[in-house]
């Protein structure tokens, strides 16, 4: 999405004397869909912090909820306060990080690579950050470079938790029904009581709207598993309502057009993602399948899947390492269907042989892909780099999502204990200069980074539309 111009956005943080008075704002730095970010110099002690202004109350209130959850972890962004009061945008007190993976990818492509002991490094932190996220049944669901925020000692940290949710226990089933095999995930079902870090009176807060959606977790675990229970028996009912709904497709954002469409624009359910951007959760718990970049998408997404979890996350995680190992992105789609193809060109056809149960998905039967042939392989795509580079990348951009590696396990990947070993953080090569989103940085990167994001034009390549009972169906070859 295009953020607003500056001219239309609020400023309201110079306005806010609580945080003036604490915090002297020196530049805007960033801004992304829903925030802008600001360096600002903590008065009491000189200390510099990015002061994050969200524009959007439910982003807000899934950052703070998930980073409080998430506060003792090395590799996750440290909230070091928050300000929010009735009527005004949220402002979050970050550690300033002045870099990012996309600009250590960035330098790389313009001058002769990363050694690969550097390479295991920056993984080996973002398997860790992603780890953490996962133990505390957090899904990030926007992990992309310029996402993953570098200290200037080279230390890694997941950010922007704008569009992350907390799991309920179904989320970890995978999506054909089966239970997720990933042992160390099972414990962390049980959710942590967010510690409060609240700043100033917020009695809003605690009024029956937030606590809605602040719920008290059950405190032992046997009320934990009657939860589960009961949890489990709602989404039973879920998911029956929504195959009996399959046709009103209102919560995909792939082909999502009625018969009535057709005769306007065939692709107008497309186009009209690209504007709405981020749907919501819907309050009974069903997830939106628009969520993340793009570029990052695992293909279940694409296909318009609501009951999804952790897994989303391990399928951007194989495009970032690829994107680490060749310095290209790996399937940059122009749009949600183009973005398919690609996937399908390199990884071949996706069907009931390559993922059992892939065709429930909502929209898996209203767009057709011609037969790939000869797939291009992920060895193609990372020309020069070894076969455990290449087998880590595969281990996570399995079509099925229950077979996807955990962060965890890839963390005792055979890669990281061969030599070249991982350097030492403090020797890892940290970019000084980060391109951010500013107008007053425009170019060859920023380009780069819009294209990764939901945008405009989309390159459909030679296609039939034929309308079927529940609207039409489109074949690409
Ligand atoms: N802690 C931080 N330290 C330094 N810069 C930061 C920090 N947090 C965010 N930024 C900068 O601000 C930009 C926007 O922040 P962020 O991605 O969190 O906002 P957003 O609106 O949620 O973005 P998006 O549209 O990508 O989801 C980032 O790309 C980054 O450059």
């Amino acid at each position: 999405m295009v953020p607003p111009p500056p001219s239309s956005r609020s400023w309201s943080i110079y306005g806010r004397s609580e945080i003036t008075q604490r915090y002297e704002i020196l530049e805007r730095i960033g801004y992304g869909a829903y925030a802008d970010v600001y360096r600002a110099c903590r008065r009491s002690d000189g200390v510099l912090v990015a002061l994050k202004e969200i524009h959007d109350y439910q982003s807000s209130f899934r950052e703070i909820e998930a980073l409080q959850i998430l506060r003792d972890s090395p590799n996750v962004v440290d909230l070091l306060e928050y300000f929010w009061q009735e009527d005004e945008d949220a402002v979050l007190v970050l550690e300033f990080l002045p870099s990012d993976l996309a600009s250590v990818i960035r330098d790389a492509k313009r001058g002769g690579g990363i050694a690969v002991g550097e390479v295991k490094q920056w993984m080996l932190q973002i398997l860790r950050g992603v780890g953490a996220c996962h133990r505390n049944a957090v899904v990030h669901r926007d992990l992309k470079p310029s996402n993953l925020l570098i200290s200037s000692q080279g230390i890694l940290k997941l950010a922007d938790f704008g569009q992350s949710r907390i799991l309920e226990e179904t989320r970890f089933i995978s999506t054909n029904g089966s239970p997720h095999q990933q042992g160390s995930e099972i414990e962390a079902w049980i959710p942590q009581q967010p510690a409060d870090v609240r700043v100033g009176n917020q009695p809003w807060l605690d009024g029956p709207e937030n606590q809605n959606s602040l719920e008290p977790r059950p405190t032992n675990e046997d009320e934990y598993l009657r939860e589960l229970d009961d949890l489990k028996a709602k989404y039973a009912m879920e998911d029956t309502d929504k195959e009996m709904s399959l046709q009103d497709c209102d919560a995909s954002c792939l082909a999502t057009c009625s018969t009535g469409d057709v005769e306007d624009d065939p692709f107008k359910g497309s186009y009209t993602y690209e504007v709405e951007e981020v749907k919501e959760d819907d309050e009974a718990g069903a997830l939106t399948s628009c969520v993340g970049t793009r570029w990052f998408r695992a293909p279940e997404l694409l296909y318009g899947s609501t009951n999804y979890g952790i897994e989303i996350d391990l399928w951007s995680l194989g495009c970032i390492f690829a994107e680490l190992l060749s310095f290209e992105p790996l399937f940059p789609g122009t749009s949600d269907i183009n973005q398919l193809g690609k996937i399908i060109t390199v990884l071949g056809d996706l069907t009931e042989e390559t993922w059992t149960g892939c065709s429930k998905l909502p929209d898996y039967n209203k767009i057709f892909f011609s037969k790939v042939e000869n797939p291009t392989g992920l060895e193609a795509c990372l020309p020069n780099r070894s076969a455990a580079e290449v087998n880590l990348v595969r281990r996570l951009l399995c079509y099925n999502p229950a077979s996807r590696a955990a962060a965890m396990e890839l963390l005792q990947d055979r890669y990281f204990a061969e030599e070249p070993l991982p350097v030492p953080v403090n020797e890892l090569t940290v970019p000084s200069i980060k391109d951010g989103h500013d107008e007053s940085s425009p170019g060859e990167w920023a380009d780069y980074r819009d294209l990764g994001s939901d945008s405009d034009i989309d390159e459909f390549g030679s296609m039939d539309a034929t309308t079927i009972e529940k609207g039409f169906s489109i074949r690409f070859s």
